[in-house]
């Protein structure tokens, strides 16, 4: 019986889930193994592309000839059994072609790249090669790089067949090493080697001594500095056989700051008793779902370390997954104080390269902690013994391109695979998450009372329309500034949030109303001060600051909205003396800002914190027993059925920032609609009432939890085809679904332009619909290839908005 290889092959525009069957060339036999990355022909022509093993078969079936395998691009599988039955699961309950799953669990290093060579054929006339090629055999295709002129001449030349065009499948995976040098013999023989040295060759002397009383290996650039020699005279030593040179893999260090070691703390008795579960579960190998449920304060941190260590002690490993570790660095820094070395991070704040190296740490068993954002949930741990989602009720947790899956799901999943317990954390635990707990499918555990038995803060909300008659247009309430005065005569410290979402600050002529657009996107451009332009949030688009109106030539044209900018310049005129750290997407752009900024607020180098959103979640500074929010209401106005719960989320989050030690916190809520329920609800910290009523608001909209859904979206350059294709699917998906099911829409999107594509969708609401599932995936499959014609067909199973 012959060994074949069953392949999921990478050809965009003709994806299927169906393996392709390869013959295993002689000298690849034995060493081709499933979760490997290896370079397969396809179609007819020259085209090489990448393609997975997924499994080694039989053959069975002779009546074609099999195209043969052509390399393997990796020694050992990037993808173990586990990940690859995962991207099978994913593919079937994400929409997704498994090729796209298998890419999405790689490191971008390991995603390989396409080059496309250019090679004369022998009928080339001589003087043409020479002017196109020089001297070297093949050119490198960069259709970015290579003047039009040139690229019109090749493709001339291609259809006459004077040229062909090959594709390489370019890997930019790559370990770091450095070079070390070592003896290669022992010190007597060197002695001896030494005495056959011309008395001209004084630094191969030097060489020689050096080694004779040090035999450790030592990095090249260290020894040429050490002692002034330079690299041909180590090479002539290491011809002449007495020395060794040996590439030494070392990883890029992403996280050289130091950590402050911690030991684990006595627990309360609400976390003795989550933590002990937690232990149980996992020592029992007990695949099952907890909810932990910890006001702000309350200490889930320690009970994720706690549980963590427990599986440690098992010799098992531990993942735990953070929204977004650039914004929570306090929380790394934690679990790196208590597992050292042990921990691996991984976070889009890493080069690929420094990535990479953690991912390898990981595969290596060297690294059995992981902390990371969304992707760590990839991470190639074996043995796990718990798996943390912190802040499950985080929207970034699901990912908003293909595949659409959400880290909770695939954290239940890999928790089953593995039999060990999966934690859920929040102090505002998704309503999804909270109503599973209630029903009992996951099991909940609670952190009633803050540590110490600190109080939850104080909160008052205030009322903006009342602030508004009273004096002019500030961005501060009287309350809000005198609190802030009365922090800064005490020596304590403040957070300030504005709340960004569905806001911006945007241009608009007072006399003919006209507000600057972006040119490709439906939706008005932002003021960026710090760069003295307008951009566009969707596409990028960049542009001067109109000073006279493009429509009508007025002067008179003006900002509004509130930006963090203006309000800090406020700030100062208010409170000349206050210090304040302004914590944006503009003073946050470079590597490790993020940090830098929070670690200035710790060592108490400010009084103030003024930023958006990104200061909302899990800082813990003791000597904050402040917190102001600037503008509640920004997203409360969004069509978006969970514009409440994100609210709420909000500002709970925020709120919780105050007063976590020994000092009681205060917060002020500014708002326009003080009655709202989900602010009402946040002034008392009341997660529970809040659940209760947004559960009946979705009861009665027919909104998840009670409803699934799923989201279609068409989009292309051309509205008619995008509206047109919309039609045709929403004929199509009527024919398999029952009564019970809501279709809405078809409609435009709700930015119905983004970079030119013009968008149209369609959200389904339904219980239980059979057949929903096969349906969906006939029409990605046949809307696959028409990518090509600029259509592109979107399917999102419940989305985190139906916006
Ligand atoms: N058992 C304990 N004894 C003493 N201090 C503790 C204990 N557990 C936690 N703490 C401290 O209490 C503070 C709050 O804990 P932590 O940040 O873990 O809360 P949290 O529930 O994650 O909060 P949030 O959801 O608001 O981010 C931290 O400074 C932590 O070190
Ligand atoms: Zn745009
Ligand atoms: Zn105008």
């Amino acid at each position: 019986m012959t060994q074949i290889a069953e392949i999921i092959v990478d050809v965009p525009t003709m994806q299927t889930n169906t393996p392709y069957s390869y013959s295993i060339p002689p000298a690849l036999t034995g060493s081709v193994r499933p979760g490997m990355r290896v370079v397969v022909p396809f179609g007819n022509g020259s085209r090489k592309v990448q393609g997975f093993v997924w499994q080694l078969a039989e053959q069975t079936d002779f009546s074609r000839p099999l195209k043969a395998i052509d390399t393997v691009m990796d020694l050992q599988p990037v993808l173990n059994q586990e990940l690859l039955a995962l991207a099978d699961h994913m593919a079937v309950t994400t929409y997704a072609f498994k090729i796209t799953c298998l890419l999405t669990m790689l490191p971008n290093a390991l995603k390989a790249t396409y080059e496309k060579w250019v090679m004369p054929t022998d009928t080339l006339e001589e003087s043409i090669r020479k002017k196109l090629f020089g001297h070297a055999d093949r050119l490198l295709l960069d259709d970015s790089k290579l003047p039009e002129e040139q690229l019109k001449s090749l493709l001339k030349l291609a259809s006459g067949g004077k040229v062909t065009v090959s594709y390489a499948v370019r890997d930019r995976g790559n370990v770091k090493t450095i070079t070390m040098i070592e003896p290669a013999m022992a010190a007597d023989k060197l002695q001896a080697a030494k005495a056959t040295l011309r008395s001209t060759a004084k630094k191969q002397a030097v060489l020689l001594d050096y080694f004779i009383t040090h035999p450790e290996p030592i990095a090249q650039r260290e020894l040429e500095k050490a002692l002034a020699v330079s690299s041909t005279i180590i090479k002539t030593a290491e011809k002449n056989g007495w020395l060794v040179k040996k590439a030494v893999e070392v990883y890029r260090d992403p996280l050289a700051t130091a950590v402050t070691p911690t030991r684990a703390l006595t627990l309360n008795e609400a976390q003795q008793t989550a933590v002990s579960a937690l232990k149980t579960a996992t020592n029992d190998h007990k695949a099952a779902t907890y909810l932990l449920e910890g006001v702000t304060g309350s200490g889930k941190t320690e009970v994720y370390l706690q549980a963590i260590d427990n599986a440690l002690q098992n010799g098992q490993s531990a993942l735990m997954l953070v929204p977004e570790i650039s914004l929570t660095p306090q929380i790394v820094g934690r679990v790196r104080g208590r597992f050292g070395q042990r921990v691996a991070v991984l976070h889009s704040g890493l080069s690929a390269g420094e990535r990479y190296d953690e991912w390898r740490r990981i595969e290596r068993g060297e690294a059995t902690v992981v902390v990371g954002a969304r992707s760590a949930i990839f991470a190639p741990l074996e043995n796990i013994g718990i798996i943390i989602i912190d802040e499950e009720h985080e929207a970034t947790y699901k990912q908003e391109d293909n595949p659409r899956y959400h880290a909770r799901d695939i954290a239940i999943w890999r928790g089953r695979y593995h039999h060990c317990p999966v934690v859920l954390g929040s102090a505002t635990p998704s309503l999804e998450s909270r109503a599973r707990a209630q029903k009992g499918v996951y099991q909940q555990l609670l952190l009633p009372h803050r540590i110490n038995a600190s109080a939850l803060p104080k909160v008052t909300v205030v009322d903006m329309t009342q602030e508004l008659q009273n004096h002019a247009e500030s961005n501060f309430s009287t309350a809000l500034l005198s609190a802030l005065k009365q922090r800064m005569a005490k020596g304590e410290q403040s957070i300030l949030m504005l709340n960004r979402r569905g806001y911006s600050s945007f241009v608009m002529c007072r006399d003919c109303g006209f507000v600057l657009k972006c040119p490709n996107c439906d939706i008005s451009l932002t003021l960026h001060m710090d760069t003295k332009t307008m951009k566009c949030h969707y596409c990028g688009h960049e542009e001067p600051i109109p000073n006279v109106c493009p429509q009508c030539h007025s002067r008179k044209i003006r900002y509004y909205g509130t930006g963090t900018q203006k309000v800090e310049t406020e700030l100062k005129e208010v409170l000349p003396d206050a210090q304040v750290i302004r914590m944006d997407v503009d003073t946050t752009r470079r590597k490790g800002a993020h940090e830098r900024l929070l670690n200035k607020f710790g060592r108490q180098e400010a009084d103030i914190l003024l930023g958006t959103q990104m200061i909302a979640k899990g800082l813990d500074f003791p000597n904050v027993t402040l917190v102001g929010v600037l503008n509640a209401d920004t997203g409360l106005g969004l069509p978006d059925f969970r514009a409440s719960e994100r609210t709420f989320d909000l500002l709970t989050q925020v709120s919780g920032r105050a007063g976590r030690a020994d000092k009681p916190g205060q917060v002020f809520i500014q708002t326009y609609n003080p009655d709202h329920y989900a602010i009402q609800l946040a002034k008392d910290q009341n997660y529970e009432r809040f659940f209760l009523t947004e559960m009946q608001m979705r009861h009665r909209g027919h909104y998840p939890p009670y409803y699934y859904s799923v989201k279609l979206t068409a989009s292309s350059g051309d509205e008619r085809q995008a509206a047109e294709a919309m039609i045709k699917i929403v004929r199509q998906i009527k024919k398999t679904l029952s009564p019970a099911a809501i279709m809405l829409g078809p409609t435009p999107g709700a930015v119905a332009r983004v970079n030119n594509r013009y968008y149209y969708q369609l959200v389904i609401k339904y219980k239980q619909e059979p057949a929903l599932d096969q349906a969906l995936f006939e029409i990605l499959t046949e809307y696959q290839s028409t990518g090509r014609m600029g259509l592109q067909i979107a399917i999102d199973r419940n989305p985190m908005s139906f916006m």
